[in-house]
């Protein structure tokens, strides 16, 4: 079998979540994928985090490991600690040469499905996003309560004091 993988940058519609730049530039992108290529949910690659079977998630591809886990120059540990979610960062802070991103395909089992794709890669808001949509109202209500008080303090009180005259 031929594998041919092209180094080019070409643009691609629509870019798939999980694919990083870099891979993008190294032309990981166009590894075995074929219109066949497996689709796998995450719960089933979540499933083969040992160290019999370890599999990992990088770039929104699939790799089964589990016979380079004893050659894996950065030893078998990393690989297992990075199986059951999307190890794409972990892989690239490691910054991987060229050779061992075309030593993938020899470990390439399918396409991590988009569904689940969009649900482990969707960027999770700091808690501030969240809670500054909750604290607007919050805020603005307050600054209506510091504004009418005083004015409902000020509107009683000569009201109390127009009574009162008026009883003298
Ligand atoms: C199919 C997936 C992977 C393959 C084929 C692979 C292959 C390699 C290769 C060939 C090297 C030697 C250095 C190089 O050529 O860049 C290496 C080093 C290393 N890899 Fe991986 N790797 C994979 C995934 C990972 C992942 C997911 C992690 C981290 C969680 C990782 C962490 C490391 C570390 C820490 C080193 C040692 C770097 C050093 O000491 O300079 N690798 N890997």
């Amino acid at each position: 079998m031929i594998i041919t993988i092209r180094f080019d940058t070409k643009y691609r519609v629509p870019t798939p979540p999980l694919t990083s730049i870099r891979h993008l530039e190294l032309g990981v992108e166009d590894q075995e994928m074929t219109s066949d290529s497996k689709i796998l949910s995450f719960e089933e690659v979540s499933k083969h985090y040992l160290k019999t079977d370890c599999w990992l998630i990088i770039s929104g591809k699939v790799y089964d490991v589990t016979p380079f886990l004893d050659d894996h120059p950065g030893g078998d540990e990393v690989l297992v600690l990075a199986t059951g979610k999307d190890a794409t960062e972990d892989f690239e802070d490691v910054g991987h040469s060229k050779n061992a991103i075309e030593m993938m395909k020899d470990y390439y089992v399918g396409e991590l499905g988009n569904s689940t794709t969009v649900q482990k890669t969707t960027y999770k808001p700091p808690s501030t996003t969240a809670s500054t949509s909750n604290q607007a109202p919050a805020s603005s209500s307050t600054s209506i309560l510091t504004f009418v008080l005083p004015i409902l303090i000020l509107v009683l009180a000569y009201a109390l004091y127009y009574f009162a005259k008026k009883e003298v």
